[in-house]
């Protein structure tokens, strides 16, 4: 595979970003009809941070940093640094340098498939961060890779300039080009469930206020008294 650093990445507008970071990971998911997550094993070293920005991607081999270097000057403000290896490595690739120089820039958080280090200093310099381990292993810089291409994270394909959103929930990628969709969507489901809530509130079962009754009448689930119950009724 040709190695490259691309260079003008398309970005969505800041302000459609910034509202998106309103939303929590687990709405914006529910609005683009349960998409876009890239899986449960990355987990934040912080606790009640959400961030949202502009994906640059990093693909960086195995035990090697090298392309995470060649990464930060390309970030702006905005931006989170989306990393992962050519193979899967648990590797420290990253620590505290590299999150100095990355808040210098503007950018709002790293997201890796590796590991980090450092953490006790990312932590105090709330520079968030949502990884796969931490682990102190160093890596070199010797192996050439790519910045701003496609990567897989999880299952899900990252793209440059994809909007990612993150907060304890784990990690989500929106598409740079359903953006305005997403939002609008995740705007509607806040509704949605701001009405559920205050019914909840009033004591409205979900069960009604969904109708579910119906379907669980449909799948044949019985409603049955203990003494049915021990006496061999309602199974199966
Ligand atoms: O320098 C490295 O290899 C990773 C690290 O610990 C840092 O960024 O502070
Ligand atoms: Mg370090």
């Amino acid at each position: 595979m040709k190695t490259v650093v691309v260079t003008d990445v398309r970005r969505a507008e800041a302000s459609v970003i910034d509202k998106l970071g309103t939303h929590g990971v687990a709405t914006v998911h529910e609005a683009m009809g349960r998409t876009g997550l890239v899986g449960a094993s990355l987990r934040p070293i912080q606790e009640g941070v959400r961030i949202a920005g502009s994906a640059v991607t990093v693909l960086c081999w195995p035990g090697d940093n090298l392309m995470i270097h060649a990464a930060v000057e390309q970030c702006r403000e905005g931006d989170v640094l989306v990393v992962t290896t050519a193979s899967p490595s648990l590797d420290g690739s990253f620590g505290e340098l590299f999150a100095t120089a990355l808040q210098h820039r503007g950018v709002r958080g790293l997201v890796t498939t590796g590991g980090v280090r450092d953490v006790a200093d990312l932590r105090a310099m709330g520079f968030p961060v949502w990884s796969a381990a931490v682990n102190a292993q160093g890596t070199v810089k010797a192996t050439a890779g790519s910045v701003n291409v496609p990567i897989t994270v999880g299952g899900t394909v990252v793209r440059p300039g994809d909007v990612i959103v993150a907060d304890d929930d784990g990690v989500l990628c929106v598409p740079r080009l359903d953006v305005q969709s997403a939002l609008e969507a995740a705007d509607a489901r806040v509704m949605k469930e701001a009405a559920s809530r205050a019914a909840y509130l009033a004591g409205e079962l979900s069960l009604d206020r969904n109708r579910l009754r119906g379907v669980l009448d449909d799948l044949g689930v019985k409603y049955v008294t203990t003494a049915e119950y021990e006496a061999g009724h309602g199974h199966g």
